[in-house]
């Protein structure tokens, strides 16, 4: 059983169908891209998935369970994440706070005055491990909102992290980033494999074509394919779409 499945969703918006019975499956483990041209309803599919949005027809399943009536911090709980293509950091606050609140969050506790000190010193050792996942070990006491861009999407997905997902939704996550910040951008991603699902949806196709293991392909709120980035590569109707839209060429 594949760990996250999308069944026959569909979406309308007054005449539009936006979501046009789309089924695609992401499998353990999986860095799955999802790619199509401005307007073929990514954004209206992961809102979706995960939870902005109720479907009109169609479910979801994380793990076997169908998680289509849940709202997004109950999705959240069965290990699904989704960081946003805006940051949901707190910009006052140091990288360490921002850490601690979401290790906090996840971790069933509060920051209590009497506090059994070994508890409170958990929650920082797990802020540090997160940060220093995201290369951010050396910022901790910085102000989150002073960090520079890519800085500060990678405390994002940490904050993601803090939540332990299963899956986790990237919804552009190299966007407004220069090709450095980009390259931290696909490491990390490509270090998350071996401990959860990916669920990618970016625009940047160089990073696309480097970490997907499939990508499925979406055009006027369909999918027209899934494949292997060299089956997407060298399918004649992707091409079609792409050309004269964005370009399928990678270095890879
Ligand atoms: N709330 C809404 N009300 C009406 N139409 C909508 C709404 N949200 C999206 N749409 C329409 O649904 C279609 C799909 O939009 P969506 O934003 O999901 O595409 P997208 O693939 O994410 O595009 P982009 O890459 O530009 O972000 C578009 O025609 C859009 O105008």
């Amino acid at each position: 059983m594949s760990l996250f499945q999308v069944e026959g969703l569909v979406k309308r918006f007054g005449g539009l169908v936006a979501t046009d019975h789309v089924s695609l499956s992401v499998e353990r483990g999986e860095i799955h891209a999802l790619i199509g041209p401005n307007g073929a309803g990514k954004t209206t599919l992961v809102n979706q998935i995960s939870g902005l949005l109720q479907p009109d027809a169609g479910r979801v399943l994380l793990d076997g369970v169908d998680i289509t009536p849940l709202p997004m911090h109950r999705r959240v709980a069965h290990g699904l994440t989704r960081c946003f293509q805006v940051t949901r950091i707190f910009p006052a606050q140091t990288v360490r706070d921002n850490l601690l609140l979401a290790v906090q969050a996840h971790s069933g506790s509060s920051f209590r005055f009497l506090q059994p000190r070994s508890q409170a010193s958990d929650l920082y050792v797990k802020a540090e491990q997160l940060a220093e996942r995201v290369g951010l070990q050396h910022s901790l006491a910085e102000t989150a909102g002073a960090l520079p861009h890519g800085a500060q999407r990678m405390l994002d997905v940490a904050l993601a992290l803090a939540a332990a997902p299963k899956l986790l939704l990237l919804d552009e996550p190299m966007a407004g980033m220069g090709p450095g910040e980009s390259q931290q951008m696909v490491h990390l991603i490509e270090a998350l494999r071996k401990d959860m699902a990916v669920l990618l949806i970016e625009h940047d196709m160089e990073a696309v074509f480097r970490l997907a293991d499939r990508i499925s392909v979406l055009v006027y709120g369909r999918v027209l394919t899934a494949g292997t980035p060299d089956e997407i590569r060298n399918h004649p109707e992707v091409q079609a779409v792409y050309l004269g839209t964005e370009t399928l060429e990678t270095t890879a």
